[in-house]
């Protein structure tokens, strides 16, 4: 069913030693991958560098040709995709169709962005002088992705890096390597060139480490933790890598007394609930204005006890498993420590008590304060603390109060409101009766410890271009 190979250079690579992947859903090996390390790591930078020079020399319309017949290949695949997806990661089919569709907008959007990379020129200093800025692609990219969204980190990345004429090294998640393992099957088949998609799979350390000493990765693209997003931070100083992080978030979720109760409640459901709460960018905090709190928390409550807890390969499933055993411990400790701390539970409280194994009851938790963990620590989990607060002021600084700048909300239907809260919030990202913002054609990225730099639009093409400033003596 799962390809099991690495792809470098244009061939499909086994290794002696396999790892195991496991579906979360009942904690069986669904498959294994090789376990590659510093020889592929090397190989693939030989095959992305060798490929470099014919692929950026290419047309940004042949490109995007090429990217173009991959974007079909993915949209005829969607559903072998999808169901690759539920298997390895977890979440319910209609979100990982709906994952692959965000994915391949990516690639849809950059196969025409490649041709919009624009240079400029500027009054020289002389009459004998002309100045040329151009932009040039990067070169090598390494592309280290994690297991939440397997498809999107990783077009998301690619997409742009090809436009631009880079030439890629991805490192998937080992948790769910065949989403990947699939997507550089249908890009080889398109007929993207040997040596311009490469892809690894084993021990992410070895590999990282020899891809951060080959001065010829120039940039080095990552999704992930915040944690090991600032060991490769450090890392990228041996030679200076230009690099993109998208790291951890801690999402505050503001509902003022103006805001429309019903559309701030499912909202809340969308942002907290996708993915089981196993996204960098949902509510992981939730601030309600005192004076309608009760009455949106009731609204919110019944509408998780509504929600549906199952394998994500059966029709009607709203939240499948977390990813392992130690998510669903972090999330069960968290809501033991708001017990302890006051909170009062409104549904959910548990590891699911029939269903066992990775799965949890989505909880809300009332009465929260700043001082759990919950309203400090990532979940990364199906937990949703409410908090009260009385003044607009006091809403904002508490959500600012965070080393993460990621993601925000704020449901009011008061415009001035909005506004004034949009623009007093330290994060990069800000929806305003918006739950899920995330878009191919705008940017995503975060402040503080949540990253550096922008994915989509033309700013996640700038990070695979560096700028040349060309004076013409006449
Ligand atoms: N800001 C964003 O867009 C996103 C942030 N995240 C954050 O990532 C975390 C969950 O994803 P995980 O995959 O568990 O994160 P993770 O940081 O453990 O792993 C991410 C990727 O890095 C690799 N990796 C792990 N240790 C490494 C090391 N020492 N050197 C090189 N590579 C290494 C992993 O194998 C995986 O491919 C959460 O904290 C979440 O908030 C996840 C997705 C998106
Ligand atoms: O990894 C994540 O959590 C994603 O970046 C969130 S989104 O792009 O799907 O909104």
């Amino acid at each position: 069913m799962y390809r099991n190979q690495i792809y470098i250079d244009g061939q499909w690579v086994q290794t002696e030693e396999q790892m195991d992947v496991y579906n979360p859903a009942d904690g069986k090996v669904i498959g294994t991958v090789p376990k590659g390390g510093k020889r592929e790591a090397q190989q693939a930078v030989d095959a992305a560098a060798a490929a470099f020079s014919d692929w950026s020399g290419r047309t940004a319309n042949d490109r995007g040709e090429l990217l173009r017949r991959w974007h079909q290949l993915i949209t005829d695949h969607t559903d072998e995709l999808a169901r690759i997806m539920t298997t390895e990661q977890g979440k319910p089919l209609k979100e990982a169709a709906g994952e692959i569709r965000y994915a391949n907008s990516f690639v849809e959007w950059y196969a025409e962005e490649g041709k919009r990379i624009y240079g400029e020129t500027i009054p020289g200093s002389s009459s004998r002088q002309r100045i040329i800025v151009t932009k040039q692609p990067v070169g090598v990219v390494a592309a280290i992705t994690p297991w939440n969204f397997p498809a999107s980190m990783i077009t998301r990345k690619v997409a742009p890096a090809l436009a631009a004429g880079c030439t890629v090294v991805i490192k998937p998640s080992g948790e769910t390597p065949f989403t990947a393992i699939k997507l550089v099957e249908l890009a080889d088949e398109a007929g993207i060139p040997a040596g311009v998609i490469n892809i690894v799979t084993g021990p992410s350390s070895d590999i990282a480490d020899v891809w951060q000493k080959d001065s010829r990765v120039r940039k080095l693209s990552f999704t992930g933790s915040t944690e090991v997003g600032k060991q490769l931070m450090a890392g990228a100083a041996t030679n200076v890598k230009k690099i993109s992080l998208e790291l951890g978030g801690h999402a505050p979720f503001i509902v003022t007394d103006q805001a429309d109760l019903d559309q701030a409640a499912a909202g809340l459901i969308s942002s907290k609930f996708r993915n089981g709460g196993q996204t960098c960018v949902c509510a992981n905090r939730i601030y309600v204005q005192e004076s309608v709190a009760e009455k949106f928390a009731a609204k919110f409550t019944e509408l998780v006890k509504q929600l549906r807890v199952g394998n994500g390969l059966e029709n009607g499933i709203d939240i499948g498993p977390l990813i392992n055993e130690e998510a669903v411990d972090k999330v069960v400790r968290q809501i033991k420590d708001a017990e302890e701390k006051g909170g009062v539970i409104l549904a959910g409280g548990q590891a699911h008590p029939d269903l066992g194994g990775n799965y949890v009851e989505p909880t809300v938790i009332m009465n929260a304060t700043d001082d759990m963990e919950c309203m400090n620590e990532e979940t990364f989990g199906p937990l949703a603390p409410i908090t009260t607060f009385k003044t607009i002021d006091e809403a904002v600084k508490r959500a600012n109060n965070s080393p993460y700048g990621l993601a925000a909300y704020v449901f009011t239907q008061n415009l001035g409101e909005a506004v004034k809260i949009a623009e007093s919030l330290d994060y990069g990202i800000v929806g305003v009766n918006d739950p899920v913002p995330s878009t191919a054609q705008a940017p995503f990225g975060g402040f503080k410890e949540s990253g550096l730099g922008r994915e989509g639009g033309h700013y996640g093409m700038e990070e695979f271009l560096e700028v040349k400033y060309i004076s013409l003596g006449l």
